[in-house]
């Protein structure tokens, strides 16, 4: 079987902001992650850990902050990217926000808000040209034509999200980081579009970055999961592996704080305290396999405890 391709290679990232400054803040410490192409990676945790910090240092928003390690996107560093290969990359990797509300020029017509990406980077040649691909992008969103000349506030939060949706496809991405791109959304709307950006990653063989903090959802649409904590990954694995077989203590009290739908299971979940005071004990601590392909951070004698406990 050949090694599916990485998209996104991150190895030993250290980023501080405000370094050598008061308030100094080791927000990554030691981070490495790949990612493979046409796969969602979902990165968990509580607020503050580092999520977003990773997502925007990929897409060369916090090139000044880092430290140490190195970012690869297709085999190349994106800080050393300059002239046409940097134009480039801003058009293959591209952010979904949080909040379509805020995110979306109020000001703006949707067909403009979409077509901003075309007009930058000198996609379209002809206002037909410009006109034909966005209505493309809206009906790729499950958009019409009656959409082109309104304004953001005549729509739901849910079509919001749709056009952030269709201006972030509009130069044809291959990367995709979305930043809590449904926890504003009412949750009867929030599968809604990660459906829709599911349907999209298959027709656009798209690699996701899906950030969140809302455990629940990114279970569906995630193929593998990192889980943060203080500036570091305390665990990678398949979906399948972090949510039925989780191993860090972290993520066994991350899981168990999700509230169950079946009113049974609600009745009888436990949350799990989590004590990070081991993380400050001193010891080296490393990515460690587990089992194949499922990743903990941890001393080699805690390594030896989860190999044993996973075979059991
Ligand atoms: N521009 C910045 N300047 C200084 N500190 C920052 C900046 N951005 C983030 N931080 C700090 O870095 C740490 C990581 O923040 P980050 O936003 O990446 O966390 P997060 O996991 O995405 O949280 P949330 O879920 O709340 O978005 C936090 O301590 C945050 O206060």
């Amino acid at each position: 079987m050949t090694e599916p391709k990485k998209v996104v290679e991150i190895k030993n990232l250290d980023l501080t902001f405000n370094k050598g400054k008061k308030g100094a803040n080791k927000a990554i410490n030691n981070v490495s992650l790949d990612i493979y192409e046409g796969e969602t990676f979902g990165l968990v945790g509580e607020s503050g850990s580092g999520k977003t910090t990773i997502g925007r240092a990929i897409l060369k928003l916090y090139d000044n902050f880092i430290t140490g390690g190195e970012i690869l996107f297709e085999g190349k560093d994106v800080r050393n990217l300059k002239g046409s290969e940097l134009r480039e990359y801003r058009s293959e990797a591209q952010m979904i926000f949080q909040d379509p509300q805020a995110s979306l020029n109020g000001r703006m017509r949707v067909k403009d808000i979409v077509a901003e990406g075309l007009d930058a980077n000198g996609l379209v040649k002809t206002k037909a040209e410009r006109d034909a691909r966005v209505l493309e992008l809206l009906r790729l969103v499950g958009l019409n034509d009656d959409h082109l000349t309104r304004y953001p506030h005549e729509f739901s939060g849910g079509q919001r999200q749709r056009i952030g949706i269709a201006r972030a496809l509009a130069v044809k991405p291959k990367f995709v980081v979305a930043d809590e791109p449904i926890s504003a959304l009412d949750v009867s709307i929030q599968a809604q579009v990660v459906n829709l950006m599911r349907d999209i990653q298959a027709k656009e063989n798209l690699t996701y970055l899906f950030i969140a903090h809302d455990l629940s959802m990114v279970k569906y649409i995630s193929d593998r999961i990192g889980v943060m904590h203080w500036g570091k990954i305390l665990e990678v694995g398949t979906s399948e592996q972090v949510y039925n077989h989780p191993i860090h203590p972290y993520t066994k009290s991350l899981l168990s704080s999700i509230p169950s739908p079946d009113p049974i299971s609600e009745r009888q979940r436990t949350p799990i305290v989590y004590d990070p005071t081991a993380e400050l004990d001193g010891q080296e601590r490393e990515m460690r396999e587990i089992t194949p392909g499922h990743f903990v951070f941890s001393t080699e004698a805690e390594a030896e405890v989860y190999k044993k406990n996973a075979t059991l």
